[in-house]
């Protein structure tokens, strides 16, 4: 990705954020590309940068003021937003991610700077290989796409959800080094149904109800097959859909391109690693765990179907496998005798008399792990998180709706209800929690520890498909990087600040797979890992002379 600068000079290297390196162009540089007199004259180094952004930056207020410096750091200067984001993932991820890009989606017609990404409407059927060709990059690797039916889950935020595209790639760069340049972000705006967000004003979608049917998917299909033709090597990933189009899509396309579900797929391969390693807390293995999942949609049927995938490749039939995966829906247990269950749900509705609410389910399955994955605040109450503890030693309590203000219980609750016994870990970052002098550390279950190493892997290895196969090696490789330093604080996921070396151990062991599995016409090289090292951006300065 080197000589990216196309002759650019003067003005038009300033205003180039993957080129522009502001106060820190050389003085023979400012010489040879006409920058003479359009900088300050005192020059400094990216350390010295570096203090100026953090100096602002934490001057602000507000969480979403931070977002929006970031962002137009972003904007101006691509190389030294990632060296602050990359040198400060535990201060910056909550900010660029969740919960704060949560807060930045509800906002986003009144916080609007400057256009990122590309905008494809209903209306742009039959040009969108122009639309694609609009875009400055010809050497675009990962896109994340969504339709914002379910943006985290705030629910349908219609076009105002291209802060999660743009959030995710971010992440791409930040914790696997995939170039900047070789991400797009994508909204597909078929309207919205949230109603106020339409009648406002400020919106900056198509303010029309939410396209359906035929016309919908023929628009992803033209998408589609959009992308393929003008970048063949880009990864698709499916991000933020709601629930029928989600496991529509992905049924359609993973056989077909290069693509996956994150917040199936992703959701699924993190969670498996955290009950990994709640195994080696619990002493319960994952072949003995029954888990109760609370939600019944993307998330909580991707990971009962990896969890399935895990137990099959330890020995362990379909069907006993299955019936380890409990889910609870908004009606109650899900069970073969429920006439309203869609397909989804249908592979893990087991025989069992109905029971109508959470409590009652804990009280019938006595499961192992209880995972929130409804978007429901507050759902695990005390009563719920007290009752796992009287059944279990150590419980297992993962809270992964996001974003914070969207966890089914706080990690606080889950520690305090049962007297620190509890396993926990969130989809939103949680401050650690000192109860009678103990320190407990909340892990974050989130994909953002499974995406960008998978992509990153798929890159690499150019392979042309996504499979479950590489979920469960990049849950098992994740899993296999927690240390017993972790987990003797309560931590299922290793420390955030260790995400680049676990996207790389992510990525190779994908990359393996892909050419294990043959996906990819590419010959296989001796050393992977330099493979994977040889791809990762570093956001140094490049010198221009
Ligand atoms: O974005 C996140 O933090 C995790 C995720 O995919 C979701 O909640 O939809
Ligand atoms: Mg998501």
């Amino acid at each position: 990705m080197k000589n990216y600068r196309h002759g650019k000079r003067g003005a038009d290297l300033l205003h180039d954020p993957l080129l522009n390196k502001g106060t820190a162009f050389t003085d023979n540089e400012r010489s040879v590309l006409g920058l003479r007199g359009l900088l300050p004259p005192r020059i400094h180094t990216q350390a010295e940068q570096v203090t100026r952004v953090l100096e602002s930056f934490r001057r602000k207020t507000t969480d979403l003021e931070k977002y929006i410096y970031l962002i137009s750091l972003q904007e101006r200067n691509e190389t030294l937003f990632y060296r602050v984001v990359m040198d400060h993932l535990d201060e910056m991820m909550p900010i660029i991610y969740t919960p704060t890009v949560g807060q930045a989606c509800q906002r986003w017609g009144y916080i609007f700077r400057r256009s990122r990404g590309l905008y494809i409407t209903a209306a742009d059927r039959g040009r969108i290989v122009q639309l694609l060709r609009n875009w400055p990059y010809p050497d675009v690797r990962m896109i994340v796409v969504t339709d914002g039916e379910r943006i985290l889950g705030l629910g349908d935020l219609g076009a105002n959800g291209m802060g999660i595209p743009v959030g995710k790639l971010s992440l791409y760069t930040a914790c696997a080094g995939v170039h900047p340049a070789q991400c797009l972000p994508v909204m597909i705006d078929v309207g919205t149904n949230n109603e106020p967000l339409r009648n406002d004003p400020l919106y900056l979608g198509t303010p029309a109800p939410r396209l359906r049917g035929p016309k919908y998917d023929e628009l992803l299909e033209e998408f589609v097959q959009a992308v393929h033709q003008m970048f063949p090597q880009a990864c698709l990933q499916f991000e933020d859909f709601g629930n029928a189009n989600a496991f529509a899509l992905l049924h359609r396309y993973e056989d077909r391109v290069c693509c996956f579900n994150d917040d199936i797929q992703g959701t699924a391969s993190v969670t498996l690693a955290g009950l990994c390693s709640a195994a080696r807390l619990s002493g319960v293995k994952l072949r003995d765990m029954r888990i109760l999942f609370y939600g019944a949609g993307e998330a909580g049927i991707g990971i009962g179907d990896l969890v399935v995938d895990a137990l099959k490749a330890e020995g362990i039939g379909e069907p006993a496998a299955r019936r380890q995966c409990w889910f609870v829906d908004s009606k109650g247990l899900v069970v073969q005798s429920r006439t309203d269950l869609v397909s989804h749900k249908l592979r893990f509705a087991h025989e069992h008399p109905p029971v109508q609410d959470l409590g009652a389910a804990i009280e019938a399955i006595k499961p192992h792990a209880l995972i929130g994955v409804s978007g429901m605040a507050a759902a695990f109450t005390e009563d719920v998180v007290r009752a796992m503890g009287r059944i279990n030693p150590r419980p297992v309590v993962f809270a992964l709706s996001n974003p914070t203000s969207k966890a089914e219980c706080t990690a606080e609750q889950a520690y305090t209800w049962t007297g620190g016994r509890a396993i926990f870990a969130s989809g939103s970052p949680f401050a650690p929690v000192t109860l009678d002098g103990q320190v407990h550390v909340p892990g974050q279950g989130n994909n953002a520890y499974i995406f960008p190493g998978v992509g990153l892997g798929i890159l690499a290895s150019q392979s042309t498909r996504v499979t479950n196969e590489m979920f469960l090696v990049a849950a098992q490789t994740l899993a296999g990087l927690v240390t017993p330093k972790d987990l003797a604080q309560g931590r299922v996921y290793p420390e955030l600040a260790r995400i680049r070396e676990v996207s790389a151990a992510i990525a190779i062991a994908v990359a393996g797979n892909a050419f294990d599995r043959g996906l990819t016409r590419q010959i296989r090289p001796d050393d992977l890992a330099g493979l994977i090292r040889e791809c990762m951006y570093q956001p140094d300065y490049e010198n221009y002379v």
